[in-house]
């Protein structure tokens, strides 16, 4: 009756009309849907609602909107959606798409313990060691340079997850996990598989022509129940025979003994960790690839910066930091240029809510259009410029907003994992920067080829196909420096 009440008094936020049954279903792309959201921002407001075949969607488009919901009432804003798909293959075990519960509390805690902003210092000089190695990849082979990166970045979080050395060169689990994360980002989208729109599919029998549902579901299980146990098994055998680094993984069976409960998620912990942490911190520096070959000028204030502060004489460490504002500000521009999640990682109203006057409903999924903000026009650059300048006090009158508040999420939902992955990012940049030349590709009369690396164009994460890109390095003496480093670790 309450409700009721609540519903005749406060409308719903505005959006564009619905169709009978279908309601927005055919307003809303697949391609860039969060385009859309910001001319409908221009409409209708910062907040928009609408509706997909019987699914609530409410669009936040201010940054306001997003601090209020999403942290100051986060006990309510914290969940996320559920989907047939992804919860039969056991992907709601995963920390990124678990339930607002005690397991993602434990899970979340776990690690938090391991990545938090002080402990991720014990994971600097395996950073610089993957760096080091990964560039004299980059000398020896330039043209496999995106395999060299993704890599790099998947020796750095399996060594951190479960104690692979960075001395395994293609492990057999890589393009195991790569697989597996193309099955679970598809069973987070809405409306990839029908059957999360129409749930009653999953009742037809399976011989149905085309009714194929069960037998994916059961084919995706089994992947997915196979990369969160294999490595786990190999950590335990490794630790059986006195061989496993320190690591997420071993820290933990040895701390928790024989507590049943910890010992059932740890698996599942592990792989949230490998699998929200590897093609994020990838991805994002291939935007980086893709504006230093876009943007030569930048690339050349960065390495004068780099040069400057750290000299040619070593590679650069973590302790420089603090003495490359240039770089620093780089590095958020990498964030905001072409943001990973534009809209955010969804999460599900528990309750209904009461905001700005209007009413949003129980179970509204909820989406913070981080895309827009990262257009915003304060600092009076173009938002397309890759200008490390807007973020610089001393180039403009009022900076752009920073990423560091919005590209990492909100909340107690906010990415743990922003202190590592921001470390990781400088530690590839800057060592990039100072010894290697991208630039866009050459045919070979020496002429610049088309070069316009197409995105992944739907679901959560946006980032470039791998592409091509010319490398080389800057001098004889960055190769020495960089060879030299290298055999140091070997
Ligand atoms: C540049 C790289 C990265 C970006 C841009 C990024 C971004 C994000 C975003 C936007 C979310 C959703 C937050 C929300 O719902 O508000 C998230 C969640 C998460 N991230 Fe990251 N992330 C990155 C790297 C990492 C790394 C290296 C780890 C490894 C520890 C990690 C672990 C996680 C986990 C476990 C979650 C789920 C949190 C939850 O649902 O409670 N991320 N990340």
């Amino acid at each position: 009756h309450h409700l009721r009440q609540q519903n005749r008094t406060h409308s719903l936020p505005p959006g564009p009309p619905q169709k009978p049954l279908i309601g927005n279903y055919l307003d809303v792309p697949k391609a860039e849907p969060w385009k859309t959201f910001s001319q409908w921002g221009k409409l209708y407001g910062d907040l928009v609602y609408v509706e997909v075949l019987g699914n609530k969607l409410l669009i936040l488009n201010d940054m306001e909107s997003m601090r209020e919901l999403l942290e100051k009432r986060s006990q309510k804003y914290s969940d996320r959606p559920s989907f047939v798909m992804a919860k039969y293959m056991g992907i709601e075990n995963n920390l990124s798409f678990a339930p607002y519960g005690p397991d993602w509390r434990r899970g979340r805690k776990l690690v938090h313990g391991n990545v938090n902003q002080e402990a991720v210092q014990k994971y600097h000089s395996l950073q610089e060691n993957v760096a080091a190695r990964f560039l004299r990849d980059l000398v020896e082979y330039p043209s496999e340079v995106m395999k060299h990166l993704h890599m790099a970045t998947a020796q750095i979080i399996a060594s951190i997850t479960y104690g692979f050395s960075i001395d395994t060169p293609s492990n057999a689990y890589f393009d195991e996990f790569a697989e597996t994360e193309r099955i679970v980002l598809k069973s987070v989208v809405p409306g990839a598989y029908l059957v999360d729109m129409i749930p009653l599919l999953w009742y037809l029998p399976s011989w149905v022509p085309f009714n194929s549902i069960q037998r994916t579901a059961e084919r995706g299980r089994q992947r997915v129940s196979d990369i969160v146990h294999h490595p786990m098994e190999q950590v335990e055998q490794d630790m059986k025979q006195g061989a496993s680094s320190a690591s997420f993984v071993s820290d933990h069976l040895r701390e928790s003994g024989s507590d049943k409960v910890i010992r059932q998620q740890l698996p599942w912990v592990a792989w949230s960790i490998y699998e929200a942490g590897n093609d994020t911190t990838s991805g994002t520096m291939l935007v980086f690839m893709h504006a230093m070959a876009c943007f030569p000028e930048v690339q050349t204030r960065m390495r004068e910066e780099i040069h400057r502060v750290v000299g040619t004489d070593r590679l650069p460490s973590f302790d420089d930091r603090g003495r490359l504002p240039y770089i620093n500000a780089a590095i958020k521009e990498v964030y905001r240029w072409k943001p990973n999640t534009p809209f955010g990682a969804p999460r599900k109203l528990q309750d209904a809510d009461v905001y700005r006057g209007y009413h949003i409903p129980k179970g509204t999924t909820v989406m913070p259009n981080i895309w827009l903000l990262s257009r915003d026009q304060d600092s009076g650059i173009d938002p397309e410029a890759f200008s490390p300048e807007r973020f610089l006090d001393t180039h403009v009158k009022k900076t752009a907003i920073d990423p560091y508040s919005y590209a990492f999420g909100f909340g107690r939902r906010m990415c743990p994992g922003r202190f590592l992955a921001d470390n990781s990012v400088f530690m590839l940049v800057t060592s990039i920067v100072a010894t290697m030349r991208i630039s866009k590709p050459k045919d070979s009369h020496g002429m610049e080829k088309p070069f316009d690396p197409p995105y992944i164009p739907e679901g959560l994460a946006s980032f470039p196909y791998p592409f091509e890109v010319d490398i080389e390095p800057v001098s004889d003496k960055a190769v020495a420096v960089v060879k030299g480093r290298a055999t140091s670790i070997d």
